[in-house]
């Protein structure tokens, strides 16, 4: 049984003509790693917030290890939370900052009731901390001190403190300086081996989600036109969006970027209706 199954999962925003996410379907195995991408709009977030039980899909399901998320029970999508954590994208906004780096990463153990002991829970967010490459001298500070780099690692802490499942991760490197995107990936990929940790990264960045993942979905207009192994879909991908966005490295010739585009624009509009998993 996968950790995770997501099936035919729908969701149409009020005031939308189309479905944000159209009958996607996917699973996830313990340990493993699946990469999410696709264009600006093509519903990569929305399908990690439905899956993360953020907001409810129209229809489909969401099964995590035997337990269906959809429609369950309060107690059950509480427990569910502790097992699907959250990155975000933004490290400036995703911490409140009126917190010290010792509650936003200690809240989740205090939250879901794993360690209400204040000595034993310091103790767990400062082996958290360290296991993300900061330390004690950090517990007392807020995060307008700290770096984007360093502010991404303490979301990360936060939501790994908790010992969670599944870490879903929605562009979390997008907004940070190239020289600190490959410490945090690094970071992401030892933690997964580590904590035997499940990841749905989400990525506009082919090159990243490569590098981290070994399965790789392609979403296009609210579906998932394509899903396989890295290796099948970087090296032999079959459907023609696919191919148009693993060719979209930018390019100097002017005439192959028109090219590009346009195979992209074609593509678009030829959306295929079915899913594999
Ligand atoms: N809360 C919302 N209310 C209305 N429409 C929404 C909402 N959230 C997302 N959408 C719309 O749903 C579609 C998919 O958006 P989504 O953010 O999931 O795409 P994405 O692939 O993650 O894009 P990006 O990479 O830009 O974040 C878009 O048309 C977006 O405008």
């Amino acid at each position: 049984m996968s950790l995770l199954a997501v099936t035919e999962v729908t969701k149409r925003f009020a005031g939308q003509h189309a479905p944000a996410v159209d009958s996607v379907s996917f699973t996830l195995e313990r340990g493993s790693a699946l990469g999410l991408v696709g264009e600006s709009g093509s519903g990569k977030s929305t399908t990690a917030r439905l899956v993360a039980g953020l907001i409810k899909p129209d229809a489909g399901s969401v099964v995590l290890d035997g337990t269906e998320l959809v429609g369950a029970p309060r107690a059950t999508l509480q427990a569910a939370r502790r097992e699907l954590q959250f990155v975000f994208q933004d490290p400036f906004s995703s911490l409140n900052p009126r917190m010290r780096v010792s509650e936003l990463v200690g809240e989740g153990l205090l939250v879901h009731g794993i360690e209400r002991d204040a000595a034993k829970r310091r103790d767990r967010v400062v082996e958290t901390l360290e296991s993300v490459g900061l330390d004690s001298s950090h517990l007392d500070r807020y995060p307008r001190s700290f770096s984007g780099g360093q502010r991404q690692r303490i979301a990360i802490a936060r939501a790994i403190a908790v010992r969670p499942r599944v870490l879903i991760c929605d562009e979390p490197v997008s907004s940070l300086d190239v020289s600190v995107q490959a410490q945090v990936l690094n970071l992401l990929g030892d933690l997964r081996e580590k904590l035997d940790l499940a990841l749905l990264f989400i990525a506009h960045d082919l090159a990243v989600v490569r590098y981290l993942c070994d399965r790789v979905a392609v979403m296009n207009g609210g579906r998932i036109v394509e899903i396989g192994s890295r290796d099948q879909v970087y090296e032999h991908p079959q459907d023609a969006y696919t191919r148009a966005l693993l060719d979209a490295v930018p390019v100097p010739d002017p005439a192959r970027e028109r090219a590009r585009r346009s195979a992209l624009a074609a593509s678009r509009s030829v959306t295929a209706p079915g899913v594999n998993s």
